[in-house]
């Protein structure tokens, strides 16, 4: 589905954003990762890409830093030659109350999550227009886009965010023949909540909300970021695809 094109991902040395760079390199894609820290995870999945028989390349870069954006965007050109798809995947989630949330934790948390995925989805399509041959833009928002959390009064803003800049900028850039539609999964067990399902009475109290009746594996993200990234889904843009295992539609 994705055969001759190049994807960039990021925050992709683990979770979400790695199945998803697998998930690419399966359906014939060279990857471009951007990653925060961890060196290993990241060559790790390079070398998973590679041995899939495509080529793949990993770029350190803290996603807050607008020029981390324009730099991953410019090192993809250099290994590939363009860029056909983003997929705007980092992002991290401090559970916290919010009577007594620190500043520094709020402001790290939208620098992350929402300026990362702001300067990214512009690089790329900044790219893309010079290229003048379309793209497509999938962005990992959440359904916390639609729902609240107690102790993510700072992220789920964020995520609702993403969410609304991917209709923003489906209606900006439809003219160059670019899509932007996001993704909102439900509860999918990575590092992001480790922490938090650790406590087994709260894990158990999730899977019992969801009427397939299991937590999400970062696995169950790679088919849904594929089909929208691929031409498959060339008449979708401005679109949200919850991927929750039918979590947000169970009331009761
Ligand atoms: N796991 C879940 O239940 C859900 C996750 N999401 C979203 O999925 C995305 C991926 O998260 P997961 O795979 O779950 O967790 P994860 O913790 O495995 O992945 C997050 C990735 O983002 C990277 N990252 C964090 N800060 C970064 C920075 N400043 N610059 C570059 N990379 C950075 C991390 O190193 C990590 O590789 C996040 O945006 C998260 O909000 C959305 C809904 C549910
Ligand atoms: C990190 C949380 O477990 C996860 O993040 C989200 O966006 C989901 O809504 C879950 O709360």
């Amino acid at each position: 589905m994705l055969e001759g094109k190049t994807v960039l991902i990021t925050g992709a040395s683990t979770g979400i954003g790695r199945a998803a760079a697998i998930g690419a390199a399966q359906h014939g894609a060279d990857v471009a990762i951007n990653y925060a820290n961890s060196d290993g995870p990241a060559a790790s999945c390079v070398a998973e890409i590679e041995a899939l028989g495509q080529r793949a390349i990993a770029v350190k870069g803290d996603v807050a830093d607008p020029q981390t954006a324009q730099d991953f965007v410019a090192r993809a050109v250099d290994a590939f030659g363009k860029v056909d798809v983003m997929v705007s995947n980092a992002g991290i989630c401090p559970f916290h109350a919010f009577l007594d949330m620190p500043v520094d934790v709020v402001e790290r948390t939208f620098k992350v999550n929402l300026h990362g995925a702001y300067f990214m989805v512009q690089a790329a399509a900044q790219q893309m227009v010079k290229q003048g041959h379309g793209g497509s833009i999938v962005a990992v928002s959440s359904i916390s886009a639609l729902v609240g959390g107690e102790f993510q009064t700072h992220y789920t803003p964020t995520k609702a965010g993403v969410h609304s800049l991917m209709q923003s900028t489906a209606i900006a850039l439809g003219r160059h023949g670019i899509r932007c539609n996001s993704v909102l999964p439900g509860t999918i067990l990575t590092e992001i909540n480790k922490d938090d399902l650790a406590d087994i009475e709260k894990r158990e109290y999730m899977e019992k909300r969801v009427p397939l009746g299991r937590l999400g594996a970062p696995d169950d993200l790679a088919g849904p970021i594929v089909f929208l990234a691929s031409d498959m889904a060339a008449y979708v843009t401005g679109a949200a695809l919850l991927v929750d295992g039918g979590m947000y539609v169970n009331l009761q």
